[in-house]
């Protein structure tokens, strides 16, 4: 082997060697990227599922946001109808009020011409008396005359008989018989007309007043109903959130201070109504004054009949205080009344809440079958029965459900009625104690959830009850008992047909509660004003009287439909205002909550946004770095090719040795060829190259579709 072909030789093991070791060096770093891009991949694949996924939510968000932009669209046209709806009720309840102020005025010029008729009957009645005592004077005269007539006849008769004796003159005779026959007709006419008078006079004034004076309660329908609706005015109190009074009585009128302006939030104007009752007691009154007014209907359960005694007016007037005094009273005045008697005596207590009813007595829970535990909770008291029913009504107040509202601590949410049964022999008397539940405006006790369905049901119940009075009042063929359980519970003495009712108006003085105290009393007028005219008409036969008294009842009624109407209408108000502002409030939580999302999407889509710009960039990175890897494989491609030119270069050497003199061959080389100076530092021939373009495409086809 000569010198240059060892060189060569040398050349080629030491560039092998240095091929070997780039291979080796190229096969390391084609591990380590074929790790990382591996892992890339799983990064991209796991990211573009996240990215799916995220659009998937995105699409089922969009999908939801249309729908309840949709739903918010539909509930806004519900708003705009309940809108029109409360402006429509608004324009009603105007017109009622206009159709109210009509009857109003109409209703006090016919109070005018009552009053006109009534002096008319006081003058007629007056005149009676006058006309009787001339009668009487006549009646007298007459008399006189009749005795001289009778004094005549018997003369004439005695001189006929002289006459036919002495004479016997038949014409003298039959002119007499003429003259006594006139004398005894002007007898007869006069005795006639004096028994006419006599009849057609009026009772007198004193009589037709002890006929009133045994009738003074006003009749609720053709039967013999008994309603006295009776006015209590409780003292200012620590808990009234305005110490000034708007209540003013005098006797038995009461004038009311109202609001009738406000200028932002500051009362202006006020106006002045006046009520007029059978009965007023004011803040001053106590307990036995109201009682008196409630006797008669003890009185009358402790002779086998059938009593009602309720307390109605707004939460914290004092019903409970005043129920729970005149019960006490009762229960003393009754044992008074059947002191010699052999009775027996049941009670129940029943509440009714929520349109459920409960035993107070014991501790079953409310339940919706009120008849079964109405039967079940009567209880026999002892012979000492007046404290053990006070006892067991003790007990059943501190059962009550109660609850704090805008106008009272411990507010009474339920109807309490205790019925006493009075056995005595087989008279069975009953009277029932109703102490209602507070009625409350909605919009003033601002109340929402469990309590806004508790004020409706009281309301609701409150109305019926007003309903079944209504339908009494205008003698309707059937009385709407059966629409809710307080009216059924209190049929017995409601509907019978000998009831007798007093109706106990509580009312607070508190400038505060000056509008619910005029819806209490408007009730009480609406009571009080029923059969009027029934009364009337029972004691005076006037005709005029009597087309005027229709006229009034006919337009009371009207009122009174027209009240009614009303009361609904401002109790629709009040739910539509209500569920206006319910409304309102969800919408707002609605749209708190959408907007709350869509933050949330948008902060996830930054987010996911800025990763995919790191990938990228990443990507880029990974990218360049392949593509060093490929140009450093381009050039050990050509280094390859430049050793195979080298080792072609060899094997002609080796050739043309064996042609040329071995002198020649020896000759070291001073300078080697250009290409084989430049092959030292290249990979040497032969070697498997690694597997870039794989790599390359692989990483091309992430990008473009990262790109994409
Ligand atoms: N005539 C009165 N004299 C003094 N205090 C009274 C009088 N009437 C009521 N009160 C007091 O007023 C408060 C409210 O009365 P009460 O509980 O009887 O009202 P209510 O109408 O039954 O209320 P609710 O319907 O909310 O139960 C109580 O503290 C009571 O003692």
């Amino acid at each position: 082997m000569s010198e240059r072909e060892a060189e060569l030789e040398s050349q080629l093991l030491s560039l092998q060697q240095e091929f070997e070791e780039f291979q080796a060096q190229s096969k390391e770093y084609e591990e380590i990227l074929e790790a990382e891009v591996a892992e890339k991949d799983e990064k991209i694949h796991k990211i573009s599922r996240k990215l799916e996924d995220i659009e998937d939510e995105l699409k089922d968000y969009k999908e939801k946001y249309k729908k309840n932009e949709h739903e918010l669209t539909k509930k806004c046209e519900e708003v705009d109808k309940l809108k029109r709806q409360l402006k429509s009720h608004e324009d009603q309840k105007r017109e009622l009020e206009h159709l109210n102020d009509q009857w109003e005025q109409s209703a006090r010029i016919l109070e005018f011409s009552k009053q006109d008729l009534e002096e008319k009957l006081y003058q007629a009645e007056e005149n009676a008396i006058l006309y009787k005592e001339e009668l009487d004077e006549i009646t007298v005269s007459k008399e006189i005359e009749l005795q001289r007539l009778r004094d005549e006849c018997k003369e004439l008769k005695q001189e006929i008989s002289t006459l036919v004796a002495q004479h016997g003159d038949t014409n003298k005779i039959l002119e007499l018989e003429i003259a006594l026959e006139k004398a005894t007709k002007q007898q007869e006419n006069y005795n006639l007309k004096l028994e006419n008078a006599k009849s057609s006079l009026p009772s007198s004034r004193f009589s037709s007043r002890r006929v009133s004076a045994d009738t003074t309660i006003p009749a609720l329908s053709e039967g013999n109903h008994m309603l006295k609706v009776i006015v209590r005015v409780r003292p200012i109190l620590e808990l009234d959130s305005s110490k000034a009074s708007c209540i003013i009585c005098d006797n038995n009128t009461l004038f009311l201070s109202m609001p009738t302006s406000r200028t932002r939030g500051r009362v202006s104007v006020n106006s002045q109504k006046k009520y007029e009752f059978s009965k007023i007691f004011d803040q001053k009154s106590t307990i036995s004054e109201v009682f008196q007014e409630a006797y008669d209907c003890i009185e009358h359960a402790s002779f086998g009949g059938r009593s009602c005694i309720i307390a109605y007016g707004q939460t914290g007037s004092g019903k409970t205080y005043t129920m729970n005094g005149i019960i006490e009273q009762s229960f003393y005045a009754l044992k008074k009344l059947l002191e010699n008697e052999n009775i027996k005596v049941t009670m129940h207590c029943i509440e009714i809440y929520n349109e459920q009813v409960r035993n107070l007595l014991t501790d079953l829970p409310l339940s919706k079958n009120w008849n079964d535990i109405v039967s079940i909770a009567e209880i026999e008291l002892q012979n000492d029965w007046v404290s053990h029913g006070l006892s067991l009504i003790d007990q059943t107040l501190k059962r009550r459900a109660t609850r704090q509202t805008s106008s009272n601590e411990f507010s009474s949410r339920s109807h309490l009625i205790y019925t006493l049964k009075i056995m005595s022999g087989r008279d069975t008397g009953i009277i029932q104690f109703v102490d209602l539940a507070g009625s409350e405006r909605l919009i003033k006790s601002s109340v929402t959830g469990e309590m806004l369905k508790e004020t409706l049901l009281i309301n609701k119940s409150l109305s019926a009850l007003q309903d079944v009075i209504g339908a009494l009042e205008s003698k309707q063929n059937h009385v709407p008992f059966r629409n809710s359980i307080l009216t059924r519970i209190l049929q017995p003495t409601l509907g019978g047909s000998e009831s007798k009712i007093t109706f106990i108006l509580n009312c607070s003085p508190s400038e505060s509660c000056s509008n619910e105290t005029a819806s209490t009393l408007a009730l009480g007028l609406r009571l009080q004003v029923l059969d009027f005219g029934f009364l009337i008409r029972k004691n005076l036969n006037c005709e005029e009287i009597e087309r005027t008294l229709k006229l009034l009842e006919k337009e009371r009624a009207e009122k009174n439909t027209i009240s009614r109407r009303l009361d609904k209408v401002e109790r629709d108000l009040e739910s539509y205002q209500y569920a206006l502002k319910d409304r309102e409030v969800k919408m707002g939580i609605l749209n708190t909550k959408y907007k709350q999302k869509e933050k949330t999407f948008q902060d996830e889509i930054t987010k996911l946004k800025k990763e995919l710009v790191n990938l990228k960039v990443q990507q880029d990175e990974t990218n360049k770095r392949l593509k060093t890897i490929a140009a450093k494989a381009e050039n050990e491609n050509i280094f390859k090719s430049k050793a195979a030119q080298l080792s072609r270069n060899k094997d002609e050497h080796v050739k043309r040795k064996g042609s040329i003199s071995p002198s020649a061959l020896t000759r070291p080389s001073s300078n080697p060829p250009e290409d084989v100076r430049y092959q030292k530092s290249q990979t040497p021939s032969r070697i498997p190259q690694p597997k870039l373009s794989f790599i390359i495409s692989a990483n091309s086809i992430k990008d473009n579709q990262l790109v994409s």
